[in-house]
């Protein structure tokens, strides 16, 4: 995929795409995938396919307003890239490797972003000081849904959403956190599925929160892991 059938996609969906921002967003990508692990995708076409439309695809969603965290950001996906698209949007970018947060910070200053703050901690940490603070969180490839929902739903406000972008693997987790998202007081509002690419499904979640979360959750990480909800 180019730049122009970046910008037709975002044309279908009502969205404006700002082409140049992209362009330099890829190109700082590359430029500091050299140098630490940033991301095991390098080539132009697939950076604009598989992190630039993936991320944008779920945008024609309403509820992508006000305040938003993205647990797990690594290179910005999806925070980075939904800001981009959204300037009015607010955006948390939580990151717990200093030299992620390093790069997102480069790349917000170069593309002269506002409005968007980068928090060098894990999640369940920054939840201890910012609880219910979110309209929204979303995440791509941070951990499986049982684990990444007690993660990121103490973030979120009643009646908030929580989006996390799924492989096609996302039906199947949702039935193995059907006692998560119970007990994190979490109600599916839609299943979408997309496909990018060739054949490479997608699926995106979403979630509304209805009740606050018992101030038990989140425990720390070596428990979730060992003992997931
Ligand atoms: C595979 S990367 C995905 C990065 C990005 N979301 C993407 O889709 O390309 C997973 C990221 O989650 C971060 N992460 C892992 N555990 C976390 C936690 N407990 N809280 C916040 N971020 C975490 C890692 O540092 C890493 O940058």
């Amino acid at each position: 995929m180019n730049y122009q059938e970046l910008s037709q996609h975002c044309q279908k969906m009502g969205l404006y795409c700002p082409i140049e921002s992209f362009q330099r967003y890829a190109s700082l990508l590359q430029e500091w995938n050299e140098r630490m692990n940033l991301t095991a995708i390098t080539e132009e076409k697939e950076i604009i396919e598989k992190h630039f439309l993936d991320c944008i695809l779920p945008l024609h969603h309403s509820v992508i307003q006000g305040h938003w965290a993205d647990v797990g950001s690594g290179a910005g996906f999806p925070g980075l890239v939904w800001k981009i698209m959204k300037p009015e949007l607010e955006m948390t970018l939580i990151e717990p490797t200093g030299k992620r947060c390093q790069f997102l910070r480069h790349v917000i200053n170069e593309l002269q972003l506002e409005k968007i703050k980068v928090v060098n901690e894990r999640a369940e940490d920054y939840a201890k000081l910012h609880r219910e603070e979110f309209d929204g969180v979303t995440a791509r490839a941070v951990s499986n849904l049982p684990l990444l929902s007690e993660l990121c739903i103490p973030l979120i406000k009643v009646n908030g959403y929580f989006f996390p972008l799924k492989g096609k693997q996302g039906h199947q987790e949702l039935e193995s956190a059907k006692n998560a998202l119970q007990r994190l007081h979490v109600r599916l509002i839609e299943e979408q599925e997309e496909t990018i690419g060739q054949d490479e499904r997608r699926v995106n979640l979403l979630f509304q929160k209805i009740k606050p979360t018992d101030q038990k959750y989140p425990r720390n990480y070596s428990q979730m892991k060992k003992k997931p909800l």
